[in-house]
């Protein structure tokens, strides 16, 4: 094959989007070399960028693409945009650019038709859904008490009976196996009690309106049988996470991307919100949301470490000051870093291109049927609750801001607002939903056109307390407990219920926009087709309303599920993951779980132990200590040997442990390795 002269890097190094497209038609050899290459892509992103004035964050799109499809799908998308800031001169002269063109060259004479030229993707609704694991707190961490218990249905169990007995067993060498097990002609088999059919799983699944309860007693009969529910094995690379599910037994779940417990916040933000930023900066509205239990980190992820107070201010912690407003801290959360970004893009965008700016913030709680202004000392935002939301949406609530010190200082007041609302209102902060909005308008140089874009960074209230506190049940008839108790039970119910109207809200509105979608494609697949028309329920709840101009259309919406791996926490966990999956545009089905990747699981816990344990015999060592040890007769100080420099690495060995015990099934009690039992009395 003819590969490109050196001339050609020389016309793609100085020509213009032009000149560069047309010569991947020089020949049918130089189509073939460019269009394959990461590099000539890149190369047409960036003047597509430069000679439309869009904003392309290069230095992220160099660390997150990896494939020439990925790189051509990030140049259809720039095209979708080239008019924000820049009008056609001549519409017919444009089109011949048009990215299937390049994507493939006509090498005959003329212009491609007209029809033939796709648009940019942006019209479509965009939303990816990334899940994010916390780190194990020490309490919890490895621990399987407290879990609820699921029996693993009986087309799983096949595959395990295989790992543990022979891997050529047929289907039904490995019932009878089963059966053996199950009458008492050998060890007690763990998983007995299995009764649920392949399909029945699916059923399940599958159904609405599938209550808590379920979650936690997949049957009476087998409640004090089988695994423990919990996380097995997190996937960064497939974006996949395999759990043992009440109601379902082993169940996988996919999303687009899986940041696991050990993620930094600059990686979670590099990976799932910082393409948002790209849009909002080029006209774009988007929303990035965190949903999930209390306390699994969605206001780490979302706004970074919290505020002690102010002592910063008072000049306590110059260096802190000095930090804060200087580079990115490590802990900075979404908020934070989106903000800066957008800042610095801005400037040198005003600099380069000429465009100018004008970017307000507005920080709000939705609290029951009320819009709270967290920049306005927590007042009500309107006086009638009809309108609360609409005047968050009319900027009424907005601040102007142009330097990262008033970003900052409202994040901050924001913040202390939520503190006292918090410590005055019960739990205010984990019961209401907080939209922190940067509104943004930006002006063509040349003509005047005015561009408009919102960014909305949402930390979802989570609806777990309705079943962890069951406040249904503690509500009794007024005369069983006094008129006070009464009223704050209902109050209790209320907000719960207030919670889940709005991310019922949220997932309807989310449902019907994918529907809305795939009628579209559908359409434009098939001329044939009929269009049915859907309603997409922003008017359900005051959240869906205020996120109504930045959810849907051509925004982009990014979902982070915050999760804890503790499997105390399971059936919260899993509902989060049910909820981001049903959110996400990601094929998944709920009987889609091969032998293999159960086979696959175990086999990567097996080698993540034996890593861990050949780091355990590195970093450990032996060391002799004193300590005081009560005994019924007094005090007495003892001389103990302990093992020191590998504590990290044994409590993971633990956890590692227990999932694949857990996946094995074995009791829970086999996995506890306590390292107490390492310490020798002297
Ligand atoms: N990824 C993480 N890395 C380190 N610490 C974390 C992480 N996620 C959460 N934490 C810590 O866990 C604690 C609870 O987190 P956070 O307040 O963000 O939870 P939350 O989901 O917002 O809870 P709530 O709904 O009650 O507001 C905090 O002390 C936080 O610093």
């Amino acid at each position: 094959m003819e590969s490109p002269p050196e001339w050609i890097h020389s016309v793609l190094k100085h020509g213009d989007l032009r000149t560069c497209v047309n010569l991947a038609s020089v020949s049918k050899a130089y189509h073939e070399e460019l269009t394959e290459s990461c590099g000539f892509w890149k190369v047409l992103c960036l003047k597509l960028a430069e000679e439309r004035k869009l904003y392309l964050d290069l230095k992220h799109f160099e660390s997150t693409l990896a494939t020439v499809e990925s790189w051509k799908a990030l140049y259809d998308e720039l095209w979708g945009q080239r008019n924000q800031f820049v009008e056609d001169e001549a519409q017919g002269a444009e089109t011949s650019l048009g990215p299937r063109r390049t994507n493939l060259p006509p090498l005959t004479e003329g212009s491609p038709a007209q029809d033939e030229v796709t648009e940019g993707k942006t019209k479509t609704f965009s939303i990816g859904v990334c899940v994010r694991f916390k780190p194990p707190t020490r309490h919890g961490s490895g621990k399987t008490e407290g879990g609820a218990r699921v029996v693993i249905p009986l087309h799983q169990r096949l595959p395990l009976i295989r790992a543990k007995y022979g891997m050529n067993l047929s289907n039904s060498e490995a019932m009878k196996k089963i059966m053996m097990l199950e009458h008492g002609k050998e060890a007690v088999d763990p998983w007995s009690g299995a009764f649920i059919k392949e399909e029945d799983v699916a059923q399940k699944e599958n159904r609405p309106g599938r209550t808590p309860s379920e979650d936690k007693a997949p049957s009476p009969s087998a409640s004090d049988q089988g695994s423990t529910a919990g996380i097995v094995a997190v996937k960064p690379e497939d974006a996949s996470v395999l759990g043992i599910v009440p109601g379902s037994g082993l169940r996988e779940f996919k999303f687009d991307r899986v940041f696991d417990s050990g993620c930094s916040q600059e990686h979670v933000h590099l990976n799932s919100s910082r393409r948002v930023v790209m849009d909002f900066v080029n006209g774009f509205s988007g929303t990035v949301m965190v949903y999930g239990q209390t306390g699994s980190g969605k206001t780490h992820t979302m706004f970074g470490r919290q505020w002690d107070g102010g002592e910063a201010e008072a000049g306590e912690d110059v260096e802190r000051m000095k930090r804060d407003f200087g580079s990115a801290h490590p802990e900075d959360g979404i908020a934070q870093r989106t903000a800066r970004e957008v800042l610095d893009a801005l400037r040198s965008r005003e600099e380069d291109c000429g465009i100018k700016w004008r970017m307000g913030v507005t920080y709000v709680e939705v609290y029951g049927q009320e819009v709270y202004d967290l920049l306005k000392e927590g007042k009500i935002v309107g006086q009638s609750r009809v309108a609360g939301q609409r005047y968050v949406l009319d900027g009424q609530t907005e601040w102007p801001v142009k330097t990262w010190e008033e970003i900052h200082s409202h994040l901050r007041g924001g913040d202390a607002q939520k503190r006292k609302a918090c410590t005055a209102m019960n739990e205010r902060s984990s019961r209401a939903h907080t939209v922190f909005i940067l509104s943004l308008t930006q002006t063509a140089p040349g003509t005047n056109k005015k561009i408009s874009s919102k960014l909305m960074l949402v930390d979802l209230g989570g609806s777990e307390k309705l079943t962890k506190s069951k406040v249904h049940e503690s509500v009794r008839s007024a005369g069983t407990v006094s008129w006070d108790q009464y009223y704050e039970q209902r109050k209790h119910l209320t907000e719960a219920l207030y919670i889940n109207t709005g991310l019922y809200a949220l997932k309807a509105c989310i449902e019907a926009l994918h529907e809305k979608q795939k009628q579209d494609r559908q359409a434009a697949e098939d001329p044939s087709f009929k269009k049915r028309h859907v309603y997409v329920p922003y008017q359900d709840s005051k959240l869906t309303m205020i996120l109504s101009s930045s959810l849907g259309g051509s925004a982009r919406t990014v979902m982070i599920v915050t999760a804890s791996k503790d499997p105390s926490n399971a059936v919260e966990t899993f509902q989060s993951l049910r909820f981001g999956e049903q959110c996400s545009s990601v094929e998944n089905t709920a009987s889609g779980l091969t032998n293999a990747r159960v086979l696959e699981a175990i086999g990567e816990l097996d080698s993540k132990i034996k890593s861990c344990e050949a780091l355990i015999e590195k970093h450990e060592r032996w060391e002799t200590k004193r300590v005081v040890r009560k005994d019924l007769e007094g005090d007495e100080v003892v001389t103990v040997t302990v093992p020191v420099g590998a504590e990290l690495y044994r409590e993971e060995m633990e956890r590692l442990i227990a999932r694949k015990d857990a996946l094995l099934g074995k009791p829970p009690a086999a996995a506890a390795v306590a390292t107490e039992a390492a310490e020798a009395v002297c």
